[in-house]
């Protein structure tokens, strides 16, 4: 094991060592396996507890199996912690920005990092209780720590002890996956599962992958004062998102002060003089730098091994996980799967929707389609990134005549007044018609200004509808109701009279 590795052992704060031990500190005693279940969950994060909670409010007689901590990447390594530093980090920033809007910030801004960390820790602590065992026990859910595996058709074991199901539900999430770089393992390096328990801020920090993990963090990093530089082995950040959204954001990034190395690969790493020295190559030019940190965020795998998967008859594939149809049904019909272990979008949100829709599909006689769900989704980088509905060039693929309606961020009262001009709304609507088909979304709040969209294209509201929906002065929400406007233009003029 590295010193690094070492060091952040013996750094890791205590209330991680903590929730690590779990549910043993709180004398969790698991349930007597209470016959056959109606309903077992293997795995409690969002798709997990969600199931939980849905099928115990129907009566369900349902056990949820747990192997570390209840809430799953989301809550304990994923969405709640980086979202949380990522309000420290901009808070930092603005204090940085703070002569823009005629701000005097007294010198010497310090950042506290211990403090920044044990902020997040709070907030996950205090968001965990929501969702505790007790709580679910309390609602009739049987809850039980342990590794979860199959042990035939209907049947699993935790931790060796046997328990029948009529109906299981697999929802056990995704791990981070590690790019196999010569002397990275020796060297260490940091994931998701163990960054947010870092207690002291790396001086220089290496982020490898350029995708919302990478992007997020480098720049949250670089606002809190790491010297950091990102590798992303494409042309481009966000490698799905539209290319002037990735522009926007390499720009961003670079004015936080990110070295921004794009079309990039790592070579390797070694450690010489105790520092960690890395070979990066970018077309033809090689160089080193020396950092102390290293964060990889280049994908995730299902989490499918060790299941037993075989012995009740669920077909899955390493990298795309379990394989399930569009009713969230495995090759074995007593057996659905949601979240992360079986889909495309790895989201919170589609993690604990699809949950609800598994349980429904299994237990309450639905045929709910996952093809019908539009989903969302965001970068939380400043400025974030939202989408929801198809791209450009996927209607294109798909033979859909597009049209594209675009208001930038500076054309809108309230982005000026914030001094966040930077980004666009585009809306993109089916040539002919004002029928939403989907929108890109650049602009600080974009998380927020997506939901208008997605509740458009869910209700069927058209950009007719939404260029006469009242928008408060002065929001940046309005720069959604100027490209309907944009687009009732253009019908005005080409309107018969
Ligand atoms: C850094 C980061 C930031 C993110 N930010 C966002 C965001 O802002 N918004 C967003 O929507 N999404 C975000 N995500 C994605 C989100 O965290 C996941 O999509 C979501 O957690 C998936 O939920 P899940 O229930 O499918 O799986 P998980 O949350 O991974 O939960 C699976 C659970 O199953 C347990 N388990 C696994 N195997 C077994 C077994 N054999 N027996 C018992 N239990 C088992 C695991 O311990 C785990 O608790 C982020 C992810 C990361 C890594
Ligand atoms: N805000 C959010 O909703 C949010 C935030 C974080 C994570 N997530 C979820 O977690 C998933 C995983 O995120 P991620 O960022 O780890 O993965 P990702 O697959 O989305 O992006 C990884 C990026 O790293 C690049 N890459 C891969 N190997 C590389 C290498 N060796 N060197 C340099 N670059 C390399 C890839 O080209 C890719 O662009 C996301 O797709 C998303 O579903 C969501």
């Amino acid at each position: 094991m590295t010193s690094q590795m070492d060091s952040l052992r013996s750094n890791t704060p205590q209330d991680v060592r903590e929730r690590i031990a779990g549910p043993h500190l709180e004398a969790w005693v698991n349930p007597e396996p209470a016959g056959r279940y109606q309903l077992a969950i293997l795995g409690a994060g969002p798709a997990g507890l969600v199931a939980a909670e849905t099928a115990a409010a129907h009566g369900v007689k349902v056990a949820l199996i747990e192997r570390r901590l209840l809430g799953g990447t989301c809550l304990n390594t994923g969405c709640v912690p980086s979202k949380a530093i990522i309000r420290t980090s901009r808070l930092y920033a603005e204090m940085r920005d703070a002569l823009r809007y005629g701000a005097q910030v007294p010198d010497g801004v310090r950042v506290d990092f211990a403090a920044v960390m044990e902020r997040v820790r709070r907030i996950r602590t205090h968001l965990g209780q929501r969702g505790s065992a007790r709580q679910l026990a309390a609602a009739g859910v049987d809850v039980f720590f342990g590794d979860a595996r199959f042990s035939g058709v209907d049947t699993l074991t935790i931790d060796g002890i046997k328990l029948g199901f009529d109906k299981a539900l697999i929802a056990t999430g995704a791990r981070p996956d590690v790019p196999s770089i010569p002397g990275l393992a020796a060297a260490g390096y940091l994931t998701n599962e163990n960054v947010f328990d870092v207690t002291e801020l790396p001086k220089r920090l290496l982020v490898i992958g350029g995708g919302p993990i990478g992007c997020e963090q480098a720049q949250a990093f670089a606002r809190l004062g790491a010297h950091t530089t990102i590798v992303q082995n494409k042309p481009l950040f966000l490698a799905k998102e539209e290319r002037d959204a990735a522009q926007i954001l390499s720009v961003a990034l670079a004015r936080d002060g990110v070295e921004v190395r794009l079309n990039t690969n790592v070579l390797g790493v070694r450690i010489v003089a105790g520092e960690k020295q890395v070979d990066l190559v970018s077309d033809d030019y090689k160089n080193t730098i020396t950092v102390d940190a290293i964060l990889t965020g280049v994908g995730r795998l299902p989490n499918v091994e060790g299941l037993n998967l075989e012995s009740a008859g669920v077909e899955y594939d390493i990298d795309k996980g379990v394989r399930v149809d569009d009713f969230l049904r495995t090759s074995n019909r007593r057996i659905y799967a949601a979240g992360d272990v079986c889909l495309e979008n790895k989201y919170g949100h589609t993690a604990a929707v699809s949950a609800q829709m598994a349980v429904r599909n299994a237990l309450l006689h639905s045929r709910e389609r996952l093809s019908e769900l539009v989903i969302p989704w965001c970068t939380f980088t400043d400025p974030e990134i939202a989408h929801v509905g198809v791209y450009v060039r996927e209607a294109n693929q798909r033979g859909i005549p597009v049209k594209t309606f675009t208001i930038q961020m500076h054309e809108v009262d309230r982005a000026i007044t914030d001094s966040e001009e930077a980004g666009f709304v585009k809306i993109h609507v089916r040539e002919g018609t004002d029928q939403i088909l989907g929108a890109t979304i650049v602009a600080r709040h974009a998380g927020d200004m997506i939901n208008e969209i997605t509740l458009a294209m869910v209700a069927n509201i058209g950009l007719r509808t939404l260029a006469r929906v009242i928008h408060t002065y002065d929001t940046q929400a309005e720069a959604i109701q100027k490209a309907a406007q944009a687009y009732e233009r253009t019908h005005l003029r080409t309107a018969p009279r």
